[in-house]
């Protein structure tokens, strides 16, 4: 059952949760969707930090395309104030983006990927040199997300429903998706026939940004409080569990936004079949299990209030990790856009990686 091509008009297409316009970074904001769509433009690298931080923009791809825009502003500035000196000035601007979220490692790889290019050597004014490369990475990062959206399809059996978890989508990548790649191209062949979304506390990423990708698009997605996972698997809803991730380690173990490994338990116990879907500049050899992962805990307030009015009662105070790390035990298949890796162990990662 085949479905007819997407229009282009589709959401994945017309939002781009980052861009580079009239030399500054535009963002949609992330913390008033759906309600508004709103941009906040950033010219400087102080501001590209804020709103990594914020959450303005979030997501591990969409994180790494801002910050390698966010090292052409750097570039920019620097230059302007020292054309010889401006190699070393920046290393602290770096360092500066590089810090706002600890979690997702495509933070750090487009820092480094950029700084590489800075160490390369560029003769006079950076920008347009610095520019191509960031560039190049937001492309990427979408072909990537369309050769995974394929091949994560692949594995799903026509008519499943799945269950996804945070939002994957145009909005936390540079376009189309990773784990909500693999659902749009999963519902534009049939393979999928129902999405279901946890609505993903504290921050609603599931509720607010998942829901609104696909139901502009028309594809039927239905809202569940993440507490309700294990009571929808156990009533055969769903085959599939599809999630994306901030860090693979080099054992398989998998970072992604706190819940994911009460899900891909909760899979297990059920028989169904957990995927994470990655671009490889996801994963991290140099880290060498979920252990070691740093685990970015975010404000009480978030956990306590609701829309900035306090819900827990006076006196509770909250703890409020923002990832958690599922085992590569747990993990049925990860999918990056050089293919699928089923049963991920050390060994096999090391072995796509060294693919090239
Ligand atoms: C393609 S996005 C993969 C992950 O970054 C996503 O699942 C996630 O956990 C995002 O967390 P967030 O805190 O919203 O940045």
């Amino acid at each position: 059952m085949n479905r007819p091509a997407p229009a282009p008009n589709l959401a994945y297409d017309r939002v781009r949760a980052v861009e580079w316009v009239e030399g500054r970074i535009r963002l949609i904001d992330q913390r008033v969707l759906p309600l508004h769509e709103a941009y906040v433009h950033l010219d400087t690298v102080e501001q590209t930090a804020e709103a990594i931080r914020d959450m303005v923009v979030r997501g591990a791809p969409a994180i790494g395309v801002t910050a390698a825009y966010g090292v052409v502003l750097a570039a920019r500035d620097r230059y302007a104030r020292s054309a010889g000196a401006w190699t070393e000035a920046i290393g602290a601007d770096l360092a500066r983006i590089a810090a706002a979220r600890p979690t997702a490692v495509n933070l750090a790889w487009a820092i480094a990927r950029m700084r590489g290019v800075i160490e390369a050597g560029i003769a006079g004014d950076p920008v347009p040199r610095l520019l191509v490369e960031a560039q190049r990475i937001h492309a990427e990062d979408i072909a990537a997300n369309r050769a995974m959206g394929d091949h994560g399809a692949d594995l799903i059996a026509p008519g499943s429903g799945v269950l996804t978890h945070c939002n994957t989508g145009a909005l936390a990548t540079g376009g189309y998706g990773t784990a909500l790649g693999v659902i749009r191209s999963g519902y534009a062949t049939g393979k999928i026939a129902r999405v279901y979304a946890d609505e993903t506390r504290p921050w609603l990423q599931g509720a607010r940004l998942t829901a609104w990708e696909l139901s502009q698009e028309g594809i039927p997605v239905t809202m569940i409080a993440d507490g309700a996972a294990a009571w929808l698997m156990r009533q055969g809803k769903v085959q599939w569990v599809i999630v994306g991730a901030d860090r693979i380690a080099a054992n398989g173990d998998v970072a992604n936004k706190i819940g994911t490994y009460m899900t891909a338990l909760a899979a297990r116990h059920h028989g169904l079949r957990f995927m994470v879907v990655v671009p490889i500049s996801t994963i991290d050899l140099a880290t060498p299990n979920g252990e070691a992962i740093p685990i970015e805990q975010r404000p009480e307030s978030e956990v306590l209030a609701f829309g900035g009015t306090r819900v827990a009662a006076e006196g509770a105070s909250a703890w409020n990790p923002a990832f958690d790390i599922t085992p590569a035990g747990l993990v049925d298949a990860l999918v990056t856009e050089r293919g699928v890796v089923l049963a991920p162990d050390r060994a096999k990662i090391a072995a796509l990686m060294a693919r090239g």
